[in-house]
């Protein structure tokens, strides 16, 4: 036989008993299940709100009609005419009862706990009566129980203790005497030797189902709710919580002890002592399979089952050279908590028992704080302990899951993706049954910390990077579109999500809290955005607390710079195609990377050099493994180079700059390349990643431009000088042909020397054979002497950089 829970959002509305009825139906077999009933939602709630305003002397009369009229509307909507008058008069009388028990309370300004269990017993009784009236029309056996008369507790009002012997043979000797009928049962409601209404407790219905499953060896216990079951998360905070299919009972005490609100642990002893299976199905997701409760379910694949949360906490510590040593000091705090009836969520002592930290809710706080300066006080006085004191405003996080216990690396896992997200740990506890693993963290950053946990250990998820952009021109826009057109391939060859979350340019910026449509970014910048104001969009991305986010700047301005030591110090990481920043004075440039390193988030800036060819990280590969730099010998202008390549016939220099720039692969001032400034910003960050400190007047540069053209103040202005200059180049091309020669603007580094300088080479050169706006670069080392390491290829175009910036990002990911 089975018992059916139907929780308050179950008995709640028209739809919700319609629905009932039919799970009903499509369970009838062989043997009557019971079915055990809440009080309909928000019903329970209101009771208590009344008895409390009556006992202050408050009216409550509009509840009262309220909660009426919600049962009314049932009956006469789900009854034809004839048959709702019995019921109705049923129900009348109830609240005639309750009424009076309210005047009472009103007239006496006081309410016992014992009568507020009465009261509320008229939750459980109104609903059942109701539903068993309704049910009758399809299951003529149908039977209403008062269930309070079958279980048995003793005296203590609001929290009853089951006497389970006694109460085990009632519900077996009325079952045997009733074998015919479907028994609709009131949860939560008991009754004490005396025969007065006694209450479960929280989570008291299932406690009624438990008890009536152990009584009669029920096969299976279904708890209905309006959810799919236990979730790995909380779905308001984690967007990608699912549903669990099985859990062990320790694991599903563990979840619910934190948070999982879906059933209360305690109810479920009786279910674990005699090993029934509990199932929480959605009674409006009746297909749904739910989660199965059971024993042995402990060990599926999953490495953990789910993460539970405790959104507010307060914490106290006790700490003190009197307690080393010394036995008896904990027993003491925990057991004075325990009378006090102080429920303690979480422990931790450090090894050399120095202090003592646990957490409380914070409405119990500061009695705790108070019993402690007493129990404690001649300590205190002697200063053997230290005053403690309340810290609030924190939260507790946990991972739950019977295979922790077998698996290495959970706790590794855990810390990572909390470090890494920028959430400072405050206490650990960890019981050494290894089913829970428990930290404290602050309470803003709790959403951000269970996602990014969250995300860290379902790997059968695709994790979620969030992107903020800035620039949305050439390189900007070409990213976008690759991250669009590889939406689809991300999920399924790297099981992540790139989820752009902000853009800013020059005139507008745009969040969105649900990420942007990469289909249409240009017309929601337009339409959604405000104007452009970087500090404000870097606040409000920092406000967003999201785990996993990367900060792209793609812009080729000075004002992103100043932010991204304190975006780096928020625990995001930064990927940059912008050269200023690196290239800026070396201790900003250190700063970046010590930034990154402190707060374990990355900075990427592979395409700082060579667009999106591996130099930089080639050059990383190689320090790390400890070899040593030489000579670096480069060619890392695609403009220039691309410029030499294609200024032949009669084309005029001019035209082929202008050509280079159409083709995207000029700063967006073209001065910047001509001028050898974006060449000197490469091998300056190059020199610095080989590990010599320079600055930008270290580095020699010749120049290649005839002094006009350097001192042009416009970009018209420029290309005007470059065309009145047409014959110093024409001289300079015929003066390399003349020689069999090719022009190369070559960069080199040497022994800590960095020069930049115009040469002709023939083509016993390795840099004479380029094409296009290819790059060249050749390292010299310990370990690549004789024939150097040579990356070489297309330096610069929007399609070569923005994808160099989008593997920054999936590296980012794959962290
Ligand atoms: N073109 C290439 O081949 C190549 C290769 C490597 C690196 N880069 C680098 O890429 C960067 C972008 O180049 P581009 O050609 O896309 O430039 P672009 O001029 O086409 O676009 C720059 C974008 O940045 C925005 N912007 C400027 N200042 C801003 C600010 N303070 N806040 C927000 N947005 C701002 C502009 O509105 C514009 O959308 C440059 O730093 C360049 O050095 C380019
Ligand atoms: N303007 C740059 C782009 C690549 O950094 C170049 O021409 O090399
Ligand atoms: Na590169």
């Amino acid at each position: 036989m089975n018992i059916l829970k139907f929780g308050g959002t179950s008995v709640g509305s028209l739809e919700s008993i319609t629905a009932l009825l039919g799970i009903l139906k499509e369970q009838q077999g062989a043997e009557n299940p019971i079915v055990v009933l809440s009080a309909m939602s928000g019903v329970t709630n209101a009771l208590v709100e009344m008895a409390e305003n009556a006992g202050k002397g408050k009216i409550y009369s509009e509840e009262m009609a309220a909660i009426e009229k919600k049962h009314f509307e049932v009956i006469r909507a789900l009854l034809p005419a004839i048959a709702q008058n019995p019921v109705l008069t049923k129900l009348k009388i109830y609240f005639n009862e309750l009424e009076d028990i309210l005047q009472s309370v009103y007239n006496l300004r006081e309410l016992s706990l014992q009568t507020k269990d009465l009261i509320l017993s008229y939750g459980e009784r109104c609903s059942t009566v109701m539903v068993s009236h309704i049910a009758k029309q399809t299951f003529p056996n149908a039977l209403y129980v008062d269930g309070s008369e079958l279980i048995k507790t003793d005296h203590n009002f609001g929290q009853a203790k089951v006497n389970t012997y006694l109460t085990e043979s009632l519900i077996k000797d009325f079952q045997e005497s009733n074998p015919d009928k479907l028994l609709f049962v009131t949860g939560f409601i008991a009754s004490n030797d005396e025969g007065r209404i006694t209450t479960l407790g929280r989570g008291g219905s299932d406690y009624t189902a438990a008890i009536w499953g152990s009584a009669l060896n029920a096969q299976e216990i279904q708890v209905w709710t309006d959810v799919d079951g236990m979730l790995t998360a909380d779905p308001r905070m984690v967007k990608k919580a699912f549903s669990l299919s099985e859990l062990s009972y320790t694991e599903a005490m563990e979840l619910s002890y934190f948070g999982a609100k879906v059933i209360y642990p305690p109810t479920m002893i009786p279910a674990f002592l005699k090993r029934i299976p509990i199932v929480i199905k959605n009674t409006f997701n009746v297909d749904f399979p739910g989660t199965y409760i059971k024993h042995g379910a402990g060990s599926s694949k999953l490495p953990i089952k789910g993460i539970s949360s405790i959104d507010e906490i307060s914490v106290l510590n006790l700490s003190g050279s009197g307690m080393v040593g010394k036995a008896g000091f904990s027993g003491r705090l925990f057991s004075m908590l325990s009378r006090e009836q102080i429920n303690v969520i979480l422990i931790t002592q450090s090894s050399s028992e120095h202090s003592i930290t646990f957490a409380v809710k914070p409405s119990d706080a500061l009695k705790a704080l108070a019993l402690i300066n007493k129990e404690f006080e001649l300590e205190l006085q002697a200063r053997k302990l230290e005053y403690p004191e309340v810290e609030n405003g924190l939260a507790a996080l946990a991972i739950v899951g019977e295979n922790m216990k077998r698996t290495p690396g959970m706790s590794g896992k855990l810390f990572h993706a909390l470090g890494r997200n920028g959430v400072n740990v405050r206490a650990i506890a960890q019981g050494s049954s290894e089913y829970n693993i428990s930290v404290i963290i602050s309470k803003p950053d709790l959403s951000k910390a269970v996602n990014a946990v969250h995300d860290a250990f379902y790997a059968n998820l695709k994790r979620t990077l969030h992107v903020f952009c800035l620039g949305t021109g050439n390189i900007g826009k070409t990213l976008f579109a690759q991250l669009e057109a590889q939406t689809t391939f991300l999920a399924t060859n790297n099981d992540l999500q790139v989820k752009v979350m902000g853009v800013c340019n020059t005139r507008k910026m745009h969040l969105n809290e649900d990420g942007i449509a990469l289909n249409n970014w240009e017309e929601s910048l337009e339409n959604d955005g405000e104007p452009a104001d970087l500090p404000l969009f870097i606040k409000k991305m920092k406000a967003l607390n999201l785990p996993n986010c990367v900060f792209v700047d793609n812009t080729a301005s000075y004002n992103p710079i100043q932010f991204y030591k304190d975006v780096l110090q928020s625990s995001i990481s930064v990927v940059t195609c912008n050269k200023i920043g690196n290239s800026a004075d070396y201790e900003q440039y250190a700063a970046f990377k010590q930034a990154a390193r402190t707060y374990g988030v990355d900075f990427h800036y592979e395409t700082n050099v060579g667009a999106g060819l591996p130099i930089i990280r080639t050059l990383k590969d190689l320090m790390m493994s400890g070899d040593r730099i030489h000579r670096i010998e480069a060619i890392l202008s695609g403009t220039i180079s691309y410029i030499f390549n294609n200024y032949k016939g009669d084309k005029l220099f001019h035209e082929v700059v202008k050509e280079a720039q159409d083709k995207g692969y000029t700063e967006p001032d073209p001065r910047d390349d001509l001028n050898g400034k974006d060449f000197m910003r490469k091998m300056l960050i190059l020199a610095r990643d080989a590990g010599y400190p320079l600055e930008e007047d270290d580095i020699k540069i010749e120049s290649m431009l005839p002094p006009a053209c350097l001192a042009a103040a416009t970009v018209a202005d420029f290309y005007q000088e470059l065309e009145n200059n047409t014959e110093y180049f024409e001289k300079l091309k015929k003066r390399a042909a003349d020689d069999n020669k090719v022009l190369r603007y070559i960069g080199k580094l040497e022994a800590g020397k960095v020069e930049i300088t115009l040469q002709m080479v023939d083509d016993g050169h390795p840099f004479y054979m380029l094409s296009g706006s290819d790059n060249i670069i050749s390292f010299t080392t310990d370990r690549y002497k004789d024939r150097p390491l040579v990356v070489k290829g297309p330096g610069a175009g929007a399609e070569v950089t923005a994808a160099g910036v989008f593997a920054d990002i999936i590296n980012v990911g794959k962290r």
